[in-house]
Order: C-alpha cells, then structure tokens, then sequence
C-alpha cells in the first residue's frame, strides 16, 4: 500500500501538477476503502464559525460525494441558538450539556435550527457543486422524540425536567435514503417531533449518533471547536477506551457539551460502527484528513 507521496514521487520530480497528481493517487485505498458506505458527519455549531473553514467544509462534503461516498450531515447551533435567545432576553440555562428549553425557547430554537442554519449548511455543500437538501428530523418523521427525562450528574440523581428537550424513540430513515438514492445529501437539522406531534429540541450530538445507527453508517465524524478530547492538563487524548471516557465524565475532566458528545461516540461504536471520532473543526479540511489519509486527527473512540 502506498504509505505516503514520496513513496510514488519521482526524486526529479518538482513540477506542482505531478505532485498534485501523486497526491490524489496517494488517496486511492481510501478511496477503495470507503467507496459505497455512509458517513455520518456532525458539524458543531462552534466549528461554523469562520468563512474559510465553513467554505473548506462544503467543499470536503462534496468531494466525498463526488467520490461515491454517501455523506449525511447533521448540524448543531449551539451558539447561533445562545446569541438568538440572547437578542430576544431569553436566558439559557445548561445542565451537562443540554439546554433548559420551555415553550418560548422551542419556537425560537426549531426557527434557528430548522430555519437559518439549516439552509446556510446545505447551501455550503450546494456552492461546492454537490446537491445538499436541507430538512428537520420532523420531516418524513424521521427522527420521532419523547421528552428526556435526564439524571443529573451532581449529587442528586434525581430526573431533572428539561423542559422540551427530546431524546430519539424511533429513527425512519425512508427519507434519507430516498435522497441518497437521488444522488442527493441529506443535511439535518436535529429537531425531534412527538406522538401529539409536539416538537423536540435534540442535542446534535445525540441525533447524530441516533441517524448514524439507523444508516449503519460506517463512521461517525464529530467536528467540533476543540483539538479532540483533552486530559486535565489540555493535552489531546488520541484514543479514548468505553472505560476510560466513564471514568473522566464521572471525575469532570469531560464535562458540559463533550459529555454528549463522548457518549453519542461510544454509543455508535457499541452500535457497529468501526470507528467515532471527535475531531477539529478548526483545522482546514478536518475530514478529508481523518478519510484519505494516515495522519488521522482528533480523538478515536474505541468500544474497548
Ligand atoms: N475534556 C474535554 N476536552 C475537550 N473539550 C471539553 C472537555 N470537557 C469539556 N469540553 C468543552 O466541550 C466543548 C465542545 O462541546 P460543544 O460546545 O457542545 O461543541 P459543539 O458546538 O461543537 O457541539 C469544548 O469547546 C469545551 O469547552
Ligand atoms: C438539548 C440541546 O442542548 N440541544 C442543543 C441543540 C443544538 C446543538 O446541539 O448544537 P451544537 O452541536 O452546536 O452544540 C441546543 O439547544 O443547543
């Protein structure tokens, strides 16, 4: 196997067009490697942040289109929902990562998330020149919801009511893979809809892991605003055993919105997946790196 460009690179060899060649041929088992399967691809509301980054996004989601692989996209908006709710003096309150919502946050944040963020992310991927279709998890019913009822990990253990927040019940995927069998990405906003057809706000993370167990999506990529999951003293953990992330959650070296994240991961890979990782959104071109080549960023989660 082709380890890395030098290994087909001429010695001779300085003209830009040949290395740029050698580099695509470089990407060759990966390509083999993933041909045909489903990627789940969560993109954190942090990791949206700069233009450049956001237009480099597009554009990876695209090429792994344009390649014949099936990528699914599923947003969060974490922040765009804060600075929303923020305009209108409605204040956010967090319990391990997950956002109190009451009937006047749900409108808002189901218009944000659904609304604005959801085209703009779809329209990244449609600039690229791929075909990006922007829905909600209310639409086809594909992610149906009941509310969470959430223990607290402080002292309490009590359930705490978070209001409309939702964890998934059912995921009917009939609408992706009508999509993905029209040559089109789904990209989703993570909103859940009830058995009365009341609407749920759903951590990205948690919506993300749920949609890629129901694909049997073949990897899972977080990107979000960090370099992976990091130690106490901020260093980068590269792999992250079930055992191993239980126990820095329980000691609060993972905590607020890693926790879903983390366990979304864990989850996926008890599920089947052959790999979840969280990786960094604010490096260019974070997940053409972490497929197509050896230099795999960001932490793995392994299921042991
Ligand atoms: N051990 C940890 N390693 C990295 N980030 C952590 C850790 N514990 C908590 N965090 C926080 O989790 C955040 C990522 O979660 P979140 O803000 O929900 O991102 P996103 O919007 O991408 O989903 C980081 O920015 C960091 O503040
Ligand atoms: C229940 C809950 O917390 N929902 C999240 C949904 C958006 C999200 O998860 O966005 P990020 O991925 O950018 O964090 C919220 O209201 O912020």
């Amino acid at each position: 196997m082709i380890k890395n460009v030098a290994d087909i690179m001429n010695p001779d060899m300085n003209d830009e067009g040949q290395q740029q060649a050698a580099l695509l041929a470089s990407a060759l088992p990966f390509l083999r490697r993933y041909a045909g399967d489903t990627i789940v691809v969560k993109y954190g509301g942090h990791a949206m942040g700069k233009d450049h980054l956001s237009s480099a996004f597009g554009r990876d989601i695209a090429l792994l289109k344009l390649v014949g692989i099936n990528p699914i996209v599923v947003h969060g908006g974490g922040p765009q929902i804060s600075a929303m709710l923020g305009r209108l003096e409605i204040a956010s309150r967090f319990v391990d990562g997950l956002r109190v919502t009451d009937q006047a946050a749900i409108d808002v944040i189901e218009m944000v998330l659904s609304g604005s963020v959801n085209k703009q992310v779809a329209d990244l991927i449609n600039r690229a020149g791929a075909l990006a279709v922007g829905i909600s998890g209310k639409d086809g019913g594909l992610l149906q919801a009941k509310r969470l009822l959430h223990r607290s990990r402080d002292a309490s253990q009590e359930p705490v009511d978070l209001g409309f927040v939702g964890e998934p019940v059912k995921i009917d995927p009939r609408v992706l893979y009508s999509l993905l069998g029209s040559g089109l990405i789904p990209v989703i906003a993570p909103i859940g809809v009830g058995e009365k057809g009341e609407t749920y706000n759903i951590n990205a993370d948690t919506a993300a892991g749920a949609i890629a167990g129901s694909v049997n999506a073949s990897r899972l990529l977080m990107l979000t605003d960090v370099a992976g999951v990091l130690d106490e003293t901020g260093k980068l953990i590269p792999e992250l055993t079930a055992e191993e992330a239980q126990r820095r959650i329980a000691d609060g070296s993972i905590s607020g919105g890693m926790i879903p994240k983390v366990e979304t991961c864990l989850a996926a890979v008890k599920a089947g997946a052959s790999a979840a990782v969280i990786l960094d959104g604010r490096v260019p071109h974070a997940c053409l790196l972490e497929l197509f080549t050896h230099k795999g960023s960001g932490t793995l989660i392994r299921a042991s």
